[in-house]
């Protein structure tokens, strides 16, 4: 067995590999090794068939992996049912049981757990309060929105005390408003009870909001882990800077080199950036820009408008620029110049605002 108490889950090497009849072996995660510290929110993001289910349902104990180890509170917990991690989850589905009242859904575990009358009844209706429900304890879930269905399921895994909470796309049957408030109220009460949670869902926002670490998925391989401008501001690769947030993607050639300063020529025109990779003087390198990071009206590059669109925060413009198109968001644009479609548009980098990428894994 493996220990270490400091992380409050450690995934070390882990994979799986699905056997199916139509499409062969499915690896479905692969290799993945990841820390997660006590109180820390982290989510698991990425598109439509990336692992971050079977991810989450492996830490859960509801798969078993093909290779690897997973580490709770310094544990290794592979050869333990899920009852026995030390874990709560929130479902999409909520799955409270309709035919409880609040106050017995949230008890249920509880009771098998043979908590006295008293501190169930404390453990319950604090519980309530955490999410400001304490009148609903009589009512069955068919008489509840979708949100207070959900804040309900909430309550059921905190009253637990787990060591870690799991969130498989809690908010993903809510309206999009709802949806808003419930990620605020979801990561206020995680942060004041110092909750260690990993949460899955393909929404960026989501996970830009919520949380401290973004895991990004692509194909069972992490692609990068950071916190979210980390992420934003640096993306590991082409696919990660596409995924996060809207990216231009350029191509330039690197000219001098001093320490972990390079120049680039992009058309012709030359900008300082700051790497930490090795790279070597003549080396083709593919460079992300952030739409606001675009200065319009700045004389470095000419393109043409393809199209611009105002959109009150900002005046959007789609130039084509060597044959591509890239796409600025041009801020505060009441007291600007606005180039019209079809015609001339001048712009340059912002400083500091130029990200070289690195191949994709
Ligand atoms: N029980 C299974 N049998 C065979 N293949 C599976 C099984 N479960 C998942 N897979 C495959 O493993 C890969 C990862 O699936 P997974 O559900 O973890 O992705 P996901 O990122 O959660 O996707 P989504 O956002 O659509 O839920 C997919 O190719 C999927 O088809």
């Amino acid at each position: 067995m493996i220990e270490n108490s400091a992380k409050a889950v450690e995934l070390v090497n882990l994979s799986k590999t699905f056997i199916t009849s139509t499409r062969g072996k499915v690896h479905a995660v692969q290799n993945v090794n990841l820390t997660i510290n006590p109180g820390e929110f982290v989510t698991l993001l990425g598109p439509s068939g990336c692992g971050k289910t079977t991810l989450l349902r492996m830490i859960a104990g509801f798969e078993m992996p093909s290779d690897g180890h997973i580490m709770i509170n310094g544990e290794d917990v592979i050869s333990k049912t899920p009852d026995k991690r030390d874990l709560g989850m929130v479902f999409q589905n909520y799955a409270l049981f309709p035919h409880l009242n609040v106050f017995n859904n949230i008890a249920y575990g509880l009771k098998i757990q043979k908590l006295s009358k008293e501190e169930m009844e404390k453990r319950v209706l604090e519980g309530l309060k955490t999410v400001q429900m304490d009148n609903f304890a009589e009512r069955v879930p068919a008489q509840m929105s979708g949100g207070q269905q959900q804040r309900v399921a909430l309550v059921r895994a905190l009253v637990l005390h787990p060591g870690v909470l799991l969130f498989d796309e809690p908010l993903s049957n809510l309206d999009a408003k709802l949806r808003l408030h419930m990620r605020d109220e979801i990561r206020r009460i995680q942060k004041e009870i110092g909750i260690t949670s990993i949460y899955v869902t393909h929404d960026q926002s989501e996970a830009m909001a919520m949380s401290d670490k973004i895991v990004i998925l692509k194909d069972g391989i992490i692609q990068q882990v950071g916190n979210p401008q980390e992420i934003y501001q640096h993306p590991a690769n082409e696919f990660v800077a596409n995924f996060i947030g809207k990216a231009n993607i350029l191509e330039g050639k690197i000219i001098s080199k001093e320490k972990n300063d390079v120049v680039i020529d992009i058309d012709k025109v030359k900008y300082e950036v700051h790497t930490n990779t090795r790279w070597n003087v003549n080396d083709s390198v593919k460079i992300v820009v952030r739409p606001e990071a675009i200065e319009v009206g700045k004389e470095d590059m000419t393109g043409t408008v393809v199209k611009t669109i105002y959109m009150g925060v900002s005046q959007d413009y789609w130039i084509n620029f060597q044959g591509k198109e890239l796409e600025v968001s041009d801020y505060n644009p009441s007291s600007k110049q606005i180039y019209p479609e079809n015609g001339p548009i001048f712009f340059g980098f912002k400083e500091k605002s130029l990200h070289i990428l690195e191949p994709e894994t």
